[in-house]
């Protein structure tokens, strides 16, 4: 399974940064692993960017660039003149889309190669990454639903909204198990209680004991990463557009074409919501009756509620669930003193600097 794959790859790193006593970003390595296990899904395509030498990737590079302009324009003034006169941001913002477009055509195109070689020779294509998926489907005078604009916009849209989320969520918690060690012991308990003593297996090992079923039963770790979610929600802030005329709950009115913006970020550090320890760390607040309890969606914004939900909300808690387990198993964190955490100006809460730690084995 693609997830276990990246984390095993993962942990070797680590494991040879423990080994040399290295400082290690722990924020670029999870963004490698995040991207490498969405291109595989998505394109079908190993991207490499996990391999020990961490080579420079400049999808990636294009796709952070990206998302530091998207976020200068929704605050500047006058971005439709820049744009046209092409200065300042809005001349990296066009570099950084032809860059992103020209990987993804190319990749198209490779693929269509690919299939068109499997019909002439009558075999079936039989890969199930989503790009492969989305070229499949055929209208019924038997032309291609998606044209290759569609296709580029699919597949990108996955890669924008499972990258960056799933990896700031492990930053997040790494940062926040630093500052909370009783709660990796805790996670490590529970580890311990659903896996069995660990003790002398490998980490290939560990991961083969890992199954969805296994990750499933981690509530203490689920309720850690929903904590993590809540003080740190990977989409800070979002925005709609009214269609037509609303009311909302509190009787303030809304016109048809009125933008609206909620902001998951404040409303998970609300005390109203969450109570005067709103601001502390603290899965145990997921639990009733000693039983993990969800909480409805429209408190707990962090994946958007109604009926444009996140759609990779099950695999994004697979994969932080998985690659987390492995993690606090195997490994211990320490945050590098004077490394101070910033908040990155983006679409998502990403750390300016990373997260810098030292890492040692358990
Ligand atoms: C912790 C991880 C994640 C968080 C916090 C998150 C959060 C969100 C949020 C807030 C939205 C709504 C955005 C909007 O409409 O304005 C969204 C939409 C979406 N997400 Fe996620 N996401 C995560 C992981 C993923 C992953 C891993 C995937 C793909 C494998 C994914 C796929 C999508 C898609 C396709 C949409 C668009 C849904 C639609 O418009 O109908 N997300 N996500």
């Amino acid at each position: 399974m693609i997830f276990k794959k990246n984390a095993i790859k993962l942990a070797d790193i680590l494991d040879s940064a423990a080994k040399s006593e290295r400082e290690v970003e722990i924020q670029d390595l999870f963004m490698r692993t995040t991207l490498d296990s969405i291109c595989e899904l998505g394109f079908g395509l190993d991207l490499g960017s996990l391999s020990p030498s961490l080579p420079e990737v400049p999808f990636a590079n294009a796709f952070d660039r990206l998302s530091e302009a998207i976020a200068h324009r929704s605050l500047g003034l006058f971005w439709r003149t820049r744009r046209a006169l092409r200065l300042g941001y809005e001349k990296e913002l066009q570099k950084c889309i032809t860059e992103l477009d020209d990987f993804t055509y190319k990749v198209i195109q490779q693929r269509k190669k690919v299939i068109e070689e499997a019909n002439k020779n009558n075999e079936e294509n039989t890969r199930e990454d989503l790009l492969s998926r989305f070229m499949n489907f055929k209208g019924q005078d038997g032309e291609d639903t998606y044209k290759d604009k569609d296709l580029r916009d699919s597949i990108l849209n996955f890669v924008i909204a499972g990258r960056d989320t799933t990896a700031i969520t492990l930053s997040w918690l790494v940062y926040l198990l630093c500052n909370n060690p009783h709660v990796a012991d805790k996670i490590s308990a529970e580890l311990k209680s659903v896996l069995g003593d660990t003790k002398d297996v490998s980490i290939r090992e560990f991961c083969e004991l890992l199954t969805p079923e296994c990750v499933n039963e981690l509530h203490y770790l689920h309720a850690s990463v929903n904590e993590c979610l809540r003080l740190y929600p990977p989409v800070p802030r979002d925005g709609k557009v009214a269609l037509k005329d609303d009311v909302l709950l509190d009787g303030t009115k809304v016109k048809a074409g009125d933008r609206l913006v909620y902001v998951p970020y404040s409303m998970g550090r609300m005390e109203f919501l969450w109570g005067k320890d709103a601001l502390m760390f603290k899965p145990e607040r997921w639990f009733k009756d000693n039983k993990f309890q969800s909480e409805s969606p429209y408190k707990f914004t962090a994946f958007q509620a109604g009926p444009r939900t996140c759609l990779g909300k099950d695999s994004a808690y697979l994969q932080i669930k998985t690659t987390a387990a492995v993690l606090i198993r195997f490994f211990q964190f320490r945050l590098l003193p004077n490394h101070r955490v910033y908040y990155r100006l983006g679409m998502v809460l990403q750390m300016i600097n990373g997260i810098k730690v030292f890492v040692s084995r358990c």
